[in-house]
């Protein structure tokens, strides 16, 4: 199988950061107010900002560029790359080409299927509000929802992921797993689009999320290209179409804002700044809440496969491996760090993995018949 060797430099761990801010970090703004560069003052021994920065820097898709254009130019730095690729790729197996092994696992058990969206259902786009999923990868998420109880896990709103997704008969975690839903019962129920709620730890946090939400808006809108999105139970900051001159900018606004509230913190995603609640919940603490949901609390007779791409999807690769259950499953196309024990390198590869794993359902179905 071949796949495209681009590797990053080290992406530093994810940042849980706590408030205030240290002092000394200020911004300076020229007289028509575009953005000058930031001026950092070291006084804590950790910079925020710049551990920041550092972190956007590092994910980032120029950098990236570089290290492939680096790693193009000379024929003795392709090998090393190469090797580390294949060294990921034996650690973190395609699911797709392990597909016998991993049916094999589950003999016997029940599948529980959870699915990150951005990413994994949806390929990344630059614009959030257009991050639509195709109508096969829909047809083959319902398709597996027929067989196995299947959740949307994700860093966005509830309503904003089902109106992508659509699908009434699925769970939806959204906020970070900080607001779940059931599927929806009953045609009353499908006609006033309502869902059952089954969790939300963080609903004292609204009112402050809402308040933030729009400060930020006000805040970055000197920032061209930056985009605030209010999730409900946290809030994303979008960077990818700031251009990187500014994303100092960015950093030192959002800090600005958030040193005015020690109960939210801050993590990274794919260029992005998640504002969300201190307490003790992720998409990890939702996956074990949802098999309790489910009724596979104690239960060994479950195999849970997560599938995502995203570092805060390593929360609930996390909750599996402890669990010693099933399988949680990476979808990049480069090596990254990560405790998932296969990857896919897309979405495409994600809808080829589902329409299999039907497929193989459909197949074990006909010989308990025959
Ligand atoms: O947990 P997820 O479903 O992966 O959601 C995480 C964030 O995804 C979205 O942002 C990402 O996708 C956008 C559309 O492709 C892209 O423009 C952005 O750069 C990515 O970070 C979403 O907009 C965020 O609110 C989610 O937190």
């Amino acid at each position: 199988m071949t796949r495209n060797v681009v590797l990053p430099k080290d992406i530093p761990a994810p940042p849980y950061y706590s408030y205030p801010l240290p002092r000394g970090t200020k911004a300076m703004y020229s007289s028509n107010k575009k953005l000058m560069k930031l001026n950092h003052v070291d006084l804590s021994g950790g910079n925020l900002i710049n551990s920041w920065l550092d972190c956007m820097k590092a994910s980032s898709p120029t950098q990236i560029r570089a290290n492939s254009i680096l790693s193009s130019s000379s024929s003795s730095l392709v090998a090393p790359l190469e090797d580390e690729f294949h060294d990921w790729m034996e650690q973190h197996p395609s699911a797709l080409m392990k597909f016998e092994e991993i049916m094999e696992m589950s003999k016997g058990k029940k599948i529980a299927m959870f699915l990150d969206y951005d990413g994994t259902l949806s390929p990344i786009v630059q614009d959030p509000d257009s991050a639509y999923m195709s109508d096969t990868m829909r047809d083959a998420v319902r398709d597996v929802a027929k067989y196995f109880p299947t959740a949307i896990v994700t860093g966005r709103c509830t309503e904003k992921v089902f109106s992508f997704v659509g699908l009434q008969e699925l769970y939806y975690a959204g906020s970070h797993g900080m607001d779940i839903v059931g599927p929806t019962k009953g045609s009353e129920q499908i006609k006033s689009k309502t869902k059952d709620i089954l969790c939300q730890p963080a609903s004292e946090f609204l009112p402050m999320i809402e308040e933030i939400s729009k400060t930020l808006e006000e805040k970055i809108k000197i920032i061209p290209g930056a985009k605030v999105e209010n999730n409900k139970f946290c809030v994303s900051v979008h960077y990818r179409c700031v251009e990187e001159q500014n994303w100092c900018g960015l950093a030192e606004q959002v800090g600005s804002v958030l040193k005015d509230y020690p109960k939210l913190r801050l993590t990274q995603g794919r260029m992005v700044l998640e504002i969300r609640p201190t307490i003790k919940w992720d998409k990890g603490k939702a996956l074990e809440f949802l098999l309790e949901t489910l009724g596979y609390t104690s239960s060994s007779n479950i195999f849970p496969i997560y599938i995502g791409d995203d570092r805060t999807d390593e929360d609930a690769f996390k909750v599996l491996r402890k669990r010693g259950q099933g399988i949680g499953i990476l979808v990049s196309k480069m090596p990254k760090k990560t405790i998932a024990n296969y990857s896919l390198n897309g979405p495409i590869e994600v809808k080829d993995f589902l329409q299999n794993l039907v497929q193989w359902k459909n197949i074990s179905f006909d010989e308990q018949k025959s």
